[in-house]
């Protein structure tokens, strides 16, 4: 847990703050034992009236007050600690997340990610708003009784020293018992939240075929191992509590066996020390208690938090981006020498590839389903990392350029464009980092033909969309990526062209789209129409992640006989 004690370390000033009220808590602890024994003391042992008890009574009020306040002041501190440690975990792990290349943010166990980036964040908060605080108060206050106890009455003392240890050797054994058990919990916490998004996801898929309710099941099963996982957690807690109790019990009847002894039989205490004692002992047992609950609730948040750390310490493969700027006025030139891509240690392989993109060229990666075209489109637009070979820019490394240097100047159209929840205008200004006047947000929608459609709808551009708001169909949400692209004006347009019909009204304003885009930038399309491989100045034909041929249509079809197969049979399937 080397990143907690870094985060208080950081956090030292409130740290500083709850130590100093710690120790105030412990003065006005003893303060309020002192006065209140002294006002039963004066009214009941001397007979004293109201005037006797008028000064200590008022102090009391006073010491309350402060004690009230100490204790408020420690615990919204925690809070304060808390929330900074959470944000901290969310900005690391929101860092982690968006670092990561396409290949691991994808859906790949998104439910997951989701659940630790906030479920077990969450339950990392009783560790800084609990524990620590708990921790402070318990080493300081206790620390204080106990002297006090033993200058007033040494025997007292004897018997706590005796029997306290007890307490914290007790929730040591069972607090590494909870971190293991809570997690437990986590984990199944996270795979249900997995299983129930995956299932959420392909719900339609699932009906179709008849599985919802096998997959119900599994959701069942999955809940009832999370259930059963938490009230294992929920059951050490109980024993610990019941044994705190019954250790603290015995020991405050041990303390109080020998005063009533040195009381009543021997004779040798007066009253006032006696219940001096009687008040400070209980208080003294109280906070080592507490610190035990705290102990148990620390656990479970370190189990979550060794979670936490776990996702954020993984091995990045994301790319890895410099601090170059890049300004351009027109295209680059984009030169990929022997790049290579695998998925994890011994996944699919693609590359070597090798291609010289003079500025405005039309690139086209073609091939059978699955040989790694979409993969290399990925390389190119910085979404994953090369493993060997560059991929340069204006003669330059692309890694060297700073991220948002190079993703001003590309447009990704990918097939399935991804909707955000927020409004139609919010969506598609994000294509010009946010900043477009009305006029060029009308021009983006008039020229991607999306302009109807918000005339169309009753509250026009600020229709909300994605979770909670409109569905788009596949047609409108290809206009919508086409309309982000115009907002933007890039030089380097990537698209993955769909492999879904889109309506000839859609594919029109695609081409045209398109045509008007490539005009003034490099296009490297993944493609899947024979007229677009034919269109382009230079096809990528791949195979298997292998380059299996380089050139115009013309040259691959005489020449790669795996190309010419391919594009025959779509001639015969393809409307031109
Ligand atoms: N995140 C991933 N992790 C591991 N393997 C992957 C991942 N994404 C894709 N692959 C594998 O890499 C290979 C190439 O995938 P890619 O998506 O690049 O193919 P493609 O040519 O674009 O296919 P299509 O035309 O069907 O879209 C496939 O075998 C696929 O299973």
């Amino acid at each position: 847990m080397k990143e907690w004690n870094l985060l208080l370390k950081k956090e030292w000033k409130k740290v500083s703050v709850i130590v100093l009220a710690a120790l105030l808590l412990a003065v006005s602890i003893i303060g309020q034992g002192y006065l209140f024994v002294t006002i039963v003391d004066r009214v009941f042992v001397e007979g004293g009236g109201l005037s006797a008890v008028l000064v200590p009574l008022t102090l009391l009020l006073g010491v309350l007050w402060i004690r009230t306040g100490v204790s408020t002041a420690i615990a919204r501190t925690g809070v304060r600690l808390a929330s900074r440690a959470k944000r901290m975990m969310r900005e690391r792990l929101l860092h982690k997340i968006s670092g990561a290349s396409v290949g691991e943010s994808g859906q790949v166990e998104a439910g997951r990610r989701v659940s630790v980036f906030m479920d077990a964040v969450e339950e990392t908060d009783s560790y800084f708003s609990g524990y620590v605080p708990q921790v402070i108060q318990s080493l300081i206050v206790p620390l204080f009784l106990f002297v006090t106890i033993a200058v007033i009455h040494l025997n007292s003392a004897f018997i706590i020293l005796a029997t306290s240890p007890f307490i914290p050797l007790f929730y040591i054994i069972i607090g590494m018992k909870t971190k293991e058990k809570s997690e437990e919990k986590v984990e199944e916490m996270n795979e249900l939240s997995g299983k129930f998004l995956d299932i959420l996801q392909g719900l339609t898929t699932l009906k179709l075929f008849r599985k919802a309710k096998a997959q119900k099941e599994t959701i069942e099963t999955s809940s009832l191992r999370f259930r059963d996982a938490t009230m294992e957690v929920l059951k050490t807690a109980f024993v610990s509590s019941l044994m705190l109790e019954l250790i603290s019990m015995l020991s405050i009847g041990l303390i109080a066996l020998e005063i009533a002894l040195q009381l009543i039989i021997f004779e040798n205490m007066n009253f006032f020390t006696a219940f001096f004692i009687l008040i400070l002992a209980p208080e003294f047992y109280n906070y080592l208690k507490q610190l035990g609950f705290a102990f148990h609730t620390g656990r479970t948040s370190m189990g979550a938090a060794s979670k936490v750390f776990e996702e954020i310490n993984k091995p990045e493969d994301g790319m890895q981006w410099g601090e170059k700027e890049l300004s351009l006025s027109c295209p680059p030139h984009i030169v990929l020498r022997d790049a290579t891509h695998r998925y994890g240690e011994d996944g699919f392989y693609t590359g070597p590839v090798s291609v010289d993109l003079t500025p405005g060229k039309n690139l086209a990666i073609a091939g059978r389903t699955g040989s790694g075209k979409s993969t290399l489109l990925h390389l190119i637009s910085g979404l994953m990392p090369v493993k060997e070979g560059t991929i340069e820019v204006e003669e330059e490394d692309l890694h060297e350029y700073r991220e948002d240097e190079w993703m001003n100047h590309v447009s990704y159209i990918s097939q399935d464009p991804y909707i955000f929840s927020g409004t139609l205008k919010e969506n598609i200004i994000i294509g010009a980092g946010g900043r477009s006047s009305p006029e060029e947000v009308e021009t983006a929608l008039r020229k991607a033909g999306l302009y109807e459609l918000t005339q169309r709808l009753e509250d026009g551009m600020n229709t909300p969309l994605g979770e909670g708001g409109r569905g788009l169909s596949g047609g409108e949400k290809q206009r919508l990526a086409l309309a982000r692209a115009f907002l933007k004006d890039p030089y380097i347009v990537l698209l993955d062209e769909p492999t879904t019909g889109l309506d000839l009204e859609t594919e029109r304003i695609l081409s045209e789209s398109l045509t008007e885009l490539s005009q003034h930038a490099t296009m490297i399309t993944v493609a899947h129409r024979l007229h677009t491989i034919r269109e382009a100045d230079e096809i990528l034909f791949l195979e298997d992640g292998r380059v299996a041929g380089q050139g115009t249509h013309e040259e691959l079809f005489g020449t790669v006989d795996e190309y010419r197969r391919m594009t025959t049979a779509s001639q015969g399937v393809e409307v031109q």
